[in-house]
């Protein structure tokens, strides 16, 4: 029993005309050339990866891997913002003075390091998995210390246990909104502590060959939408005191998902 058959027949439905249409495109000059994943796909397929099956399967599961998991990540900020409403003035003034110089522009988000940090300690707080950095041993594989994992082997590293350790971050059990803006601006260094900046220790994009690809798009994505509710609504809860506790399924975490977040169009 699952929905996937069927999602793929919708998602076939969708994009099968789109795809047909790009097909009489392929191998002449087309100066307006949708950019894009879909493009990318058509461009380079191997084998069987051209038939329309194929390309919305590989369609689907990249969405898979992007909404939720940015939806979750912004959910979770809300909820933050809305339960320490004291950080949203500093927030907001970065915000402005940032966006009244530079406009709304790629290198405005750069600039916006408290923006930046409040989500990168959301997801230190709140992140999508208390394991991540799942693996399967393909063969028998054995670490520098000795320890062997038998071919099929699935581990993971437990994330959220180093997230919450006092020994890796101060007062690690409190919500701290720009303890990563400070480190960046302690380190004199630009990037080291930005939100798409993984280590062993800042595991919410997985780590290595196979962290995240979308993380920078993720940053640009969900920075635009944090400012914009910055400048454009005050926020609190519906019950305006508790915090949503996220629901633990296996090793993931969901963000609440029946919390209300109230806005109210600002007054200027
Ligand atoms: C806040 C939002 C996001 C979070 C928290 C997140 C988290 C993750 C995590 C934990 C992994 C596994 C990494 C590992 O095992 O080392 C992953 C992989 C992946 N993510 Fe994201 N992701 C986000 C947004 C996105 C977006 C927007 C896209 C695409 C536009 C995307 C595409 C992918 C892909 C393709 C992989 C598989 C990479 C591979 O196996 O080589 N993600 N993501």
């Amino acid at each position: 029993m699952t929905s996937v058959p069927g999602s793929a027949r919708r998602g076939m439905k969708h994009l099968g005309p789109i795809i047909e249409e790009r097909r009489k495109h392929l191998g002449k000059a087309w100066a307006e050339k949708p950019n894009d994943f879909l493009s990318w796909l058509m461009d380079d397929p191997q084998g069987s990866q051209s038939s329309v099956r194929d390309l919305t399967l590989r369609i689907l599961t990249l969405n898979f891997a992007a909404i939720h998991t940015s939806a979750n990540s912004f959910t979770q900020a809300l909820y933050n913002l809305a339960v320490h409403p004291q950080y949203i003035e500093p927030l907001r003034e970065e915000v402005e003075s940032i966006v009244g110089k530079d406009g709304w522009s790629k290198g405005a988000l750069v600039k916006m390091r408290k923006v930046d940090s409040f989500l990168k300690e959301s997801q230190r707080t709140d992140g999508i998995g208390a394991v991540t950095l799942s693996r399967k041993a393909m063969k028998d594989f054995t670490f520098s210390d000795g320890t062997v994992l038998p071919q099929g082997t699935i581990i993971g590293a437990a994330s959220q246990a180093i997230h919450l350790d006092n020994r890796i971050y101060d007062n690690a059990g409190t919500f701290d909104p720009f303890r990563f803006a400070d480190m960046r601006d302690a380190d004199g260094e630009g990037t080291k502590h930005s939100f798409v900046s993984t280590n062993p220790e800042y595991l919410p994009f997985g780590y290595g060959k196979h962290a995240c690809p979308g993380r920078f798009f993720a940053a640009n994505e969900l920075k635009t939408m944090l400012a914009h509710v910055l400048l454009t609504y005050d926020i609190k809860l519906e019950d305006n005191a508790t915090r949503p506790r996220s629901w633990h399924i296996g090793g993931t975490i969901a963000a609440h998902p029946t919390a209300k977040v109230m806005f109210r169009k600002r007054a200027y």
